[in-house]
């Protein structure tokens, strides 16, 4: 029998020991609409060409998003553009680790698995958790499921994110943006 393909053999996945990730007091409860963290994020902002994302808090300490693939999005001739897709599971991803834990963190790695095509007109059923807690290494996972919660796995991520203090975007990001997203509700302050 053939070996299987590199990228799918299976890792240990967290890489590290961890704690299980004790969700934040504040976490919204589950059935909650995620709000849009920045307006002008790419993953779900209302940025023009942009993914347009939503999220939900579901059950099981799991945030369900939809990513619904247009046009704006092709790689190859009506089929998702696969580093789209990636951005997508950032977002989903991202989403989990900030609304679970409630602190600030940047993606360090985030590994994808293609299994099939994303056509154009389709709907990503994204379920994304956090895996484990390692000091300030967050490990999270997702699935996306085509067309449906129960649909047929097109794509799996999995990312390290890295928990920041406030100077980090303070000293990389722009300033007047920073002030005007530190004035939204839902933003995560140290
Ligand atoms: C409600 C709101 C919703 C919020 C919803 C938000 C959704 C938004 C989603 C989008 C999120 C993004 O795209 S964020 C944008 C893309 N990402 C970035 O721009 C990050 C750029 N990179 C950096 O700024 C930096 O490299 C950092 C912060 C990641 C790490 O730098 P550092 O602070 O100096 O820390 P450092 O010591 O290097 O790393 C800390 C630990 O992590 C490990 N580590 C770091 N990177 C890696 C890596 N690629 N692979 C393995 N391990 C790594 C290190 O080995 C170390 O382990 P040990 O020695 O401790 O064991």
């Amino acid at each position: 029998m053939s070996e299987a393909p590199r990228s799918r053999r299976s890792t240990p996945w967290p890489p590290v020991d961890t704690e299980s990730p004790a969700p934040h007091p504040d976490a919204p409860r589950p059935g909650t609409k995620l709000a849009v963290h920045y307006d002008q994020c790419f993953g779900c902002g209302d940025v023009e060409g942009g993914l347009h994302m939503r999220s939900t808090m579901g059950e099981h300490a799991l945030v369900h998003s939809q990513f619904a693939v247009t046009e704006a999005h092709q790689g190859a001739p009506g089929l998702a553009h696969g580093g789209l897709l990636a951005c997508a599971f950032d977002e989903a991803l991202g989403s989990a680790v900030g609304n679970l834990l409630r602190r600030p963190a940047v993606t360090g790695k985030l590994e994808t698995d293609f299994l099939r095509p994303v056509p154009v007109g389709s709907t990503l059923f994204i379920t994304a958790k956090v895996d484990g807690v390692a000091g300030r290494k967050l490990y999270a996972s997702a699935e996306g499921r085509l067309g449906a919660e129960d649909g047929s796995v097109a794509v799996r991520a999995r990312a390290l994110f890295v928990e920041v203090g406030f100077e980090h975007f303070t000293t990389h990001g722009d300033p007047d943006a920073l002030t005007k997203f530190r004035q939204t509700p839902d933003q995560i302050n140290p």
